[in-house]
């Protein structure tokens, strides 16, 4: 569990967090969004007691970071792949690390082979490829076993294979009940990997809610009709509001009606449908509609 608290960081003039409150359930995979510069990675930097808050908290399991007698049994993180000391092996790192929480050497066997470090654990980090440093990180993070995973980035730099095993990684955390905090820029990886989304815009939370809910709220939501009928059912449906596209003989679109009342109409008026589909935008198209007011610098120059 983590819980944010009018959370806020200021740099001097700059307000990277803006009193932000928030609270992540168990076994749910949480994608946390925002343009670059909304502050998500100084909000996990917070929970991890990397950065110190200007007002109120993060807490993980109710206690601030630091507070946790033993943090990575509660908490894993990765935050900066080349956080690793280059000279050591992926084993030392690790080992090291291991020791500092009483972890035995038989866990990070476990934890090697589950991030699939196995061939390249008695190398020197400072050979490894970016996607090594990362599944080095997610090995550390995930020593302690702990129930609460935060990852900043994690499938940057991982080619397709690399990308398919975190979003399976992920899944299967969050299966086991773990809360899974996960910040990613790329939207079509949030719509495969996660439940639930926080989005940021300027350090502010503009959107808190299930994957589902978050494409309903900011992406328009047009039903395709197909029936027969169509006229006799488009003269049923029209009304103040509501836009109907006529696509051929049998087909049509409408927008602002869902689904469910107008299959209620179709019954009223003694229409067969043949197919009533809600169209979704796509969570690219939902985000950049949602965050197109907070991003500071666009590209191209033009807006
Ligand atoms: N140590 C620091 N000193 C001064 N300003 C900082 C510091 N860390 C972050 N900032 C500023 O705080 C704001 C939020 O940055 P942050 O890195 O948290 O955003 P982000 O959402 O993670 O962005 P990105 O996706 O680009 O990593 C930015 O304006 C950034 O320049």
């Amino acid at each position: 569990m983590i819980t944010a608290s009018g959370l806020r960081k200021a740099y001097g003039a700059t307000t990277a967090v803006d009193g932000i409150s928030f609270s992540l359930a168990p076994g749910k995979v949480t994608g946390f969004l925002g343009p670059n510069g909304a502050g998500k990675s100084t909000t996990m930097r917070m929970a991890m007691g990397l950065d110190r808050p200007t007002a109120g908290s993060i807490t993980i399991n109710g206690k601030a970071f630091a507070e946790h007698r033993a943090p990575l049994r509660e908490v894993g993180a990765v935050l900066d792949a080349g956080a690793a000391h280059p000279g050591w092996t992926g084993h030392q790192q690790l080992r090291i690390l291991a020791a500092t929480h009483d972890i035995s050497t038989a866990r990070v066997d476990e934890v090697i082979e589950m991030t699939g470090l196995t061939s390249v654990a008695d190398k020197r980090i400072r050979g490894y490829s970016l996607g090594m440093s990362q599944r080095l990180g997610i090995a550390a993070a995930l020593l302690g076993d702990p129930g609460v995973l935060i990852f900043d980035e994690p499938i940057n730099g991982l080619d397709p294979e690399g990308v398919r095993w975190v979003r399976q990684l992920v899944r299967r955390l969050a299966g086991q009940g773990r809360t899974v905090f996960i910040s990613s820029h790329l939207m079509s990886e949030m719509a495969q990997t996660a439940d639930h989304l926080i989005v940021l815009g300027r350090g502010r939370i503009i959107a808190d809610q299930p994957v589902g809910d978050f494409l309903d709220a900011a992406g328009e939501t047009r039903v395709l009709v197909r029936t027969e009928s169509s006229q006799e059912l488009m003269n049923a449906l029209a009304g103040p509001e509501i836009t109907l596209v006529c696509q051929d003989a049998e087909t049509f679109e409408v927008r602002g009606l869902d689904a469910r009342t107008i299959g209620r109409r179709a019954l009223e008026s003694g229409v067969v449908v043949h197919e009533l589909t809600p169209l979704h935008s796509s969570l690219e198209d939902s985000y950049l509609k949602l965050t197109g007011d907070y991003v500071e610098h666009r590209s191209g120059g033009l807006a």
